[in-house]
């Protein structure tokens, strides 16, 4: 078995050990920071700690927070110059009383996770074409190389530091074992794995589906040998291992007998975390001499499962004046086509999809609904965190009745159950106009094909950045690699350009453009000096050829087989290590 402190698969710095919480834990009775109501209406009363450790609602809903906190007075000169640690540290503060985590405790978990990115900045923010007010928000710098590594450094972190402090004392089958369980179309699965890699009292699985991920996705996952990592290969879509996921929460027996847990997005703190970049980018522009006070800013997000672009709604709900965000969604375009009609519904019903499942620009449509872009990442049909939004949407609705704040917050919940059954039972459902228009009020949104999103690579690799620096991708000075992913931002964001110029653009680049070979080489092969190898970091280098391990999981097999192999291995792991 693999020495968890050395590096199996990709090359990473040390980490340290979780520290032992500085203060005693009082019992059990923490006081909670806020408490967190389901999407689908109930009310728990559970603290922060309570809802990352069980990650999904046992009504199948996802938490919010009961209140969304507003930002302190002053916070903008106050929180101009802090790093990102610093500014994290400020946000999560909002939401976790010292009660809950010591200051002292939450700043070095913080700190702990962000030491192992590699920009000074965390996240820089790179102007793209300064003339149109464009900029990236570079979110790959983590271990695993996406946007991905912001929350789940941290998550890993807070996971151990909640256990540590739930099993002082204890030994054997009393302490707390978490197993978590995730779906991947490839990125989360990588960085959940390198932040619970060897982590005590944890077992992960991460189920991603087979052949859909990008060959370097794939590898940074299986080539991890620690023996609490487990990959399952499913045979099917994205939507068939989150599905398979949900029905895991769903089930009271494996949840009581071994602690689920989530990395998903539709964990809350997946969500908290993200909300640093929005304010860190922010603030990166108001440090720039250029800096106009008069402009607004744009936010855009290339976008699947609706976690990254929540993150900027929460942010913009807490008071950052973000003027728009932008959904970018590939050609799996249900969420861009929610923001054109209204209606959320599995199966195209616009234009574009055509007969025989080929599409007007070409995209093949996969039996099970899903098309199979150059932006994987992406081809998602159900978008988990948009029921949270679905929730504000909702609820802001019926506080139009004027009654008290309760029956508010029930009705909310009710309005996102009965959507999510048509969903289930019918494949869609529509909203009313008025719900229609206030998401229109936060949010726009673009569809973006396979073939824009190469020619924008092409396009931003010929065209040399504004003021010459260095890209964070490639060491290339003058033009940009960008991934397909972040390459669709870009598409979406020059489209928002011509509809509000004189506004800044933030576009989220959410992965290395190493990790898609397939569309980069695709999009630039021809380019005269382009070479792959240069866009390769060295932890990349031989990743392919080390040794994997992962258990294939058969079409067919159900949750239910899912179900057993988790059993099976996690009863293995702990008669090992005890
Ligand atoms: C590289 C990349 N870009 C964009 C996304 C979309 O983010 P979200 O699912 O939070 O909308 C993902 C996956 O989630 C991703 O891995
Ligand atoms: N694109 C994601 C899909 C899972 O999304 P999550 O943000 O809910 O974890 C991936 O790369 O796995």
């Amino acid at each position: 078995m693999p020495d968890s402190a050395t590096p199996v698969g990709l090359a990473v710095p040390t980490r340290k050990p979780a520290p032992v919480p500085t203060e005693e834990p009082k019992d059990t009775t923490h006081t909670p920071s806020q408490r967190y109501l389901s999407t689908r209406g109930g009310s728990y009363g559970l603290s922060f700690e309570e809802v990352v450790l069980k990650g999904l609602a046992v009504d199948g809903g996802l938490f919010i927070p009961e209140e969304v906190p507003s930002l302190p007075r002053d916070w903008e000169s106050k929180w101009l110059n802090l790093s990102f640690s610093e500014l994290a540290f400020e946000i999560l503060s909002l939401y976790i009383s010292p009660s809950e985590i010591p200051s002292a405790d939450l700043k070095e978990i913080i700190n702990r996770s962000y030491s192992t990115f590699r920009a000074p900045e965390t996240t820089p923010l790179v102007p793209l074409d300064e003339k149109d007010n464009l900029y990236l928000l570079e979110l790959f710098h983590g271990p695993t190389f996406a946007f991905k590594d912001v929350a789940l450094q941290l998550l890993g972190n807070l996971f151990e530091y909640f256990l540590v402090r739930r099993n002082q004392g204890k030994t054997g089958r009393e302490r707390h074992h978490l197993t978590v369980v995730g779906a991947t179309s490839g990125d989360t699965g990588s960085a959940a794995i390198y932040g619970l890699r060897g982590k005590k009292d944890v077992s992960v699985f991460i189920l991603h589906p087979k052949g859909r991920v990008s060959p370097i996705q794939e590898a940074q996952m299986t080539t991890v040998l620690d023996a609490n990592v487990h990959n399952l290969a499913v045979e099917g879509t994205f939507d068939d291992c989150q599905d398979t996921v949900k029905a895991l929460f769903a089930d009271p027996k494996i949840n009581e007998t071994l602690n689920l847990g989530a990395v998903n997005s539709i964990n809350w703190a997946r969500i908290l975390a993200q909300t640093t970049y929005y304010f860190h980018a922010y603030f990166s522009l108001k440090r720039s001499p250029l800096y106009n006070p008069t402009q607004k800013v744009r936010y855009v997000v290339p976008t699947g499962n609706f976690g990254d672009i929540l993150a900027g709604y929460f942010a913009k709900r807490m008071g950052l004046p973000a003027e728009k965000l932008v959904v970018a969604t590939n050609e799996n375009d249900i969420l861009d086509r929610f923001w054109k009609t209204g209606h959320y519904e599995k199966k195209a019903v616009h234009g574009v999809e055509a007969e025989g499942g080929i599409a007007a620009d070409g995209a093949k449509a996969h039996e099970d609904g899903v098309k199979e872009t150059l932006s994987p990442a992406m081809d998602i049909l159900v978008s988990s965190n948009f029921e949270r939004l679905l929730w504000f949407l909702a609820y802001e609705y019926a506080a139009g009745a004027k009654m008290d704040e309760e029956w508010t917050k029930r009705q909310a919940g009710q309005e996102v159950e009965s959507w999510l059954k048509h969903l289930k039972s019918k494949g869609g459902f529509s909203v009313q106009p008025e719900i229609l228009e206030a998401a229109k009020k936060d949010f726009e949104s673009e569809r973006v094909s396979d073939a824009q999103t190469i020619g924008i690579i092409k396009l931003f690799y010929a065209t040399p950045i504004s003021n010459g620096t260095t890209n964070g991708t490639s060491g290339y000075k003058g033009g940009y690699i960008l991934d397909p992913h972040s390459a669709i931002g870009v598409a979406a964001s020059l489209r928002s350009i011509n509809r509000a110029p004189d506004t800044y653009h933030v576009s989220l680049a959410t992965a290395h453009p190493a990790k898609f070979s397939n569309a980069v080489e695709l999009a630039l092969k021809e380019e005269p000096g382009f070479s792959f190898d240069n866009v390769l970091p060295q932890e990349f280098v031989g990743l392919e050829k080390k040794e994997k391990r992962v258990i294939a999981v058969p079409r067919g097999a159900g949750w239910e087989g899912v179900r057993k192999i988790v059993e099976d291995e996690v009863e293995k792991e702990l008669k090992s290590s005890r």
